[in-house]
């Protein structure tokens, strides 16, 4: 009896530690390298008094991205910030480049402003709503393309309104009433996506309710399956926005680069009328704005220029393959950034076409002075982007597209310099700039290289 006590232990133990074996070599399959884990508590004791400094030696050791197994959870650790949405923007690129290939080989022209609108905004609407739109197809793309770029136009009439608020009430030039219909629009594009989202889950279930995703009257009714008013669509488009599960993650934005330090507020802005008024505009900036206005118009007007990026692209794009091949990924996003020329053609175009050249207005909040001179509460500030860019005190020959002056200079966009401020800078600076600049570049670069 006792003997086959003692075999019963022996098979459990070698049967057990089998299990725990292979189970861990699997769950370390293709994981970023770590310190080896002790049987059950894993790396808990390497974490010490003050893990932040511990984690910060063993990083040092195993490379930026590290997994530990601590206890029986599996974690990752990054020091830096990490970019979760490059490989939706790379899938995105690919796609731009396996399209035009296809049309390069029919011999068919290729409408490469439409084309790079549609890719940015199937970035957006795949981030914020799950939903892919097809580059052939030009009636949801087509059709948000002409929303988005009748708001430019009706924001940016003079309004006599504005000047003549006594009459605003007539709205004498119909430009509110062309708002409206804009605005009608583009619900009706976004509340079709919702409604899509809506029938693709399965019956009975909601998303679970966050103080910021859902209110719980349109939980309730969608749970009831009845049929969801205009009032509860901002709900919707948070809850959307957050994904399946109502956590903001795979698509959601709270993990896009730099987006998450803005958090739910930045998520009620994109998605809320900011988003579908000012965005608008900014959509069309990141794609097909920049490409209509800018980056490939002077790309074909100097031959130094064409060869210098396209030089770089092949360069930077050489290196990017052969690191793709051995991650078995594509393009590697972060070289964008090492691209000195391109960026310095990016900086250029944004210079001397900023897509939104007045930023948006601003309101003087109190009385205030500037220079000896008094602003009175409530004077109209506009901000003349495009005339600080035409400045001769500031650039030499401003009429000229050369982006060598930005080699020259440390000269960002990002609302710090403020020669060059294409996003408008401060607390209302673009909230889309990361996305955005990362797209043009990635884009711009990888059509650069692929064809002539
Ligand atoms: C090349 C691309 C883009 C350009 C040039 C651009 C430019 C701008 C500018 C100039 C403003 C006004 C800033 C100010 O008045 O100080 C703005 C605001 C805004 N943009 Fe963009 N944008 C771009 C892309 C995007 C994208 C991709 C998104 C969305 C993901 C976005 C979302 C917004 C929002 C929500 C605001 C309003 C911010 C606020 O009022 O606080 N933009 N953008």
């Amino acid at each position: 009896m006792e003997l086959f006590h003692l075999y019963t232990l022996c098979a459990i133990l070698i049967v057990s530690s089998l299990y725990l074996r292979f189970f861990f070599a699997g769950s370390r399959r293709n994981l970023p390298a770590g310190p080896r884990p002790l049987p059950l508590a894993g790396s808990l004791l390497d974490l010490g008094a003050h893990p932040h400094r511990s984690l910060a030696r063993l990083a040092a050791r195993h490379g930026p991205l590290m997994a530990l197994r601590l206890g029986s959870v599996t974690t990752l650790f990054a020091p830096q910030r990490l970019d979760a949405h490059q490989a939706l923007r790379r899938g995105k690129v690919q796609r731009l480049v396996s399209h035009v290939a296809g049309l390069a080989r029919q011999g068919a022209a290729v409408d490469v402003r439409r084309l790079a609108f549609t890719t940015a905004l199937n970035l957006l609407s795949c981030t914020i709503l799950s939903a892919d739109l097809d580059l052939d197809d030009r009636g949801a793309s087509g059709e948000f393309m002409e929303v988005i770029e009748e708001f430019p136009v009706a924001v940016g009439a003079p309004n006599l309104s504005d000047f003549f608020p006594a009459i605003a009430a007539l709205d004498p030039q119909r430009l509110r009433a062309r708002l409206v219909r804009v605005f009608k629009k583009l619900h009706a594009i976004f509340d079709e996506q919702i409604e899509r989202r809506m029938q693709e889950r399965p019956p009975g279930i909601h998303p679970r309710t966050t103080s910021w995703t859902c209110c719980s009257t349109t939980a309730a009714r969608r749970t009831a399956g009845a049929s969801i008013g205009k009032r509860c669509c901002h709900c919707l488009r948070l809850e959307v926005l957050a994904g399946d599960d109502g956590e903001v993650g795979d698509d959601g934005l709270g993990v896009e680069g730099e987006l998450p330090e803005r958090g739910p507020v930045l998520a009620e802005q994109l998605v809320d009328q900011r988003l579908l008024g000012d965005a608008g505009g900014a959509i069309g900036g990141s794609g097909g704005g920049c490409a209509r206005r800018g980056f490939l118009v002077p790309l074909g007007s100097g031959p130094t220029v064409d060869l210098r990026a396209e030089a770089e692209a092949e360069a930077s794009m050489g290196t990017m393959e052969a690191e793709a091949r051995m991650t078995g990924g594509w393009a590697v996003g972060g070289r964008q950034a090492r691209l000195k020329y391109l960026q310095a053609i990016v900086k250029e175009t944004f210079r001397l076409h900023p897509p939104a050249p007045l930023l948006l207005p601003r309101q003087a909040e109190t009385t205030t002075e500037i220079r000896g001179y008094t602003v009175p509460k409530g004077t109209r500030v506009l901000v003349n982007v495009w005339a600080i860019g035409q400045d001769r005190e500031l650039w030499a020959e401003p009429e000229k597209f050369v982006p060598e002056r930005f080699l020259e200079k440390e000269i960002d966009f990002r609302g710090r310099d403020f020669e060059l401020v294409p996003f408008g800078s401060g607390r209302r600076i673009c909230p889309g700039l990361p996305l955005a600049a990362r797209m043009v570049h990635l884009m711009l670069s990888t059509l650069l290289h692929r064809f002539q």
